[in-house]
């Protein structure tokens, strides 16, 4: 018997169809099933300049989750930073598969970096956790730089640097690699990967998600072969963060677990995990920025509490009282 092809549904933009091509291409080579992807096109994307106001990349994952219910689709994929931390009680994130680079990147002309914008540089970017850890790092370097929103796509957001009409702008390392054919899109620009104690990552920045119905458990055990476990257990402990964050704070939040190996370059013996966090007021006066290590937790529930804990010391530490919008 042959078994029907699973229907991964997609949102139509370069950077969903390259995230869906790499996942389905991975779950046909480990489940040997035939995948067709199935485009969905979001409200997110037919009215996108009122993106700000109908709440942001959550109506790219409502979208997809509406037809996941009805049935439409088997499975979807979305950028684990643009999901809620709240699970939802009818799908289960089947996998979260390695994670790509994490971190953010500046793109300026050749021979800008982070540390040599031009005196009152114009960044673009609109998201509060960028704009604030880029505040803060202008103040303590004594540079002058003001954060400009800006919307669209990955071409249009470079087009910015491209005409001249701001001096960088600064997006996700791992969409920008995942979408390829970065050399042709920025041309003459330069790419400066942000160091992540200047500016860290979204919580679960780098990682997909791959979801589906917690009802089908023949599909969940089968994309659970993409799971990466100790991508999982880093991005729990920073989602946990960002939950207990958002309980006790509005403010900006960033987040970054990283594995410690006791012998880099051969891969296998990780034995800690440093999980750090930032919360910041978005004209960076104000960044309480903290981080714990400990042993790489060894279940959901261990990597849960590792994020509450440092979510705790973060509000005691006076994150409690910061007001912000919350981070994209
Ligand atoms: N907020 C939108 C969004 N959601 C996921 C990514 C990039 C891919 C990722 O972080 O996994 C982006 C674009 C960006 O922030 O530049």
């Amino acid at each position: 018997m042959t078994e029907r092809a699973l229907r991964l549904g997609t949102r139509r933009s370069k950077l969903a169809m390259a995230q869906s091509g790499h996942v389905a291409d991975a779950v046909r080579q480990l489940t040997g099933r035939p995948v067709e992807l199935v485009e969905i096109t979001t409200y997110g994307d037919t009215s996108r300049e009122h993106l700000a106001q109908i709440g942001g990349t959550g109506v790219f994952v409502a979208a997809l989750r509406d037809a996941l219910l009805a049935g439409e689709v088997d499975f979807a994929v979305h950028s684990l930073k643009d999901l809620p931390t709240t699970p939802h009680p009818d799908l289960v994130v089947a996998a979260i598969p390695r994670r790509e680079d994490p971190r953010d990147v500046l793109i300026a002309p050749a021979g800008t970096t982070l540390d040599r914008l031009p005196e009152g540089a114009r960044v673009g970017t609109g998201s509060p956790r960028r704009t604030a850890q880029l505040h803060a790092y202008a103040r303590s370097h004594g540079l002058d730089l003001t954060c400009v929103p800006i919307r669209g796509n990955v071409d249009t957001r470079v087009g910015y640097v491209r005409k001249g009409e701001l001096d960088a702008v600064v997006l996700a390392a791992a969409g920008l690699n995942r979408i390829g054919g970065t050399e042709e899109l920025i041309g003459s620009l330069a790419l400066d990967h942000l160091p992540v104690d200047s500016v860290l990552p979204a919580p679960g920045q780098g990682a997909l998600a791959v979801e589906c119905p917690a009802s089908d458990a023949g599909l969940v055990a089968a994309l659970s072969a993409l799971d990466d476990p100790h991508t999982r257990v880093a991005v729990t402990a920073e989602r946990s963060l960002l939950a207990a964050l958002e309980a006790g704070c509005s403010a900006p939040v960033g987040a970054l677990a990283d594995l410690l190996a006791d012998d880099p370059g051969h891969g296998q013996a990780v034995t800690e995990m440093r999980l750090r966090g930032v919360v910041g007021t978005t004209d960076g006066s104000t960044l309480v920025q903290l981080s714990t290590t400990g042993p790489v937790p060894t279940s959901h529930d261990e990597a849960m509490a590792l994020g509450r804990v440092l979510a705790d010391e973060m509000l005691a530490k006076g994150a409690a009282g910061l007001m912000g919008e919350r981070a994209l």
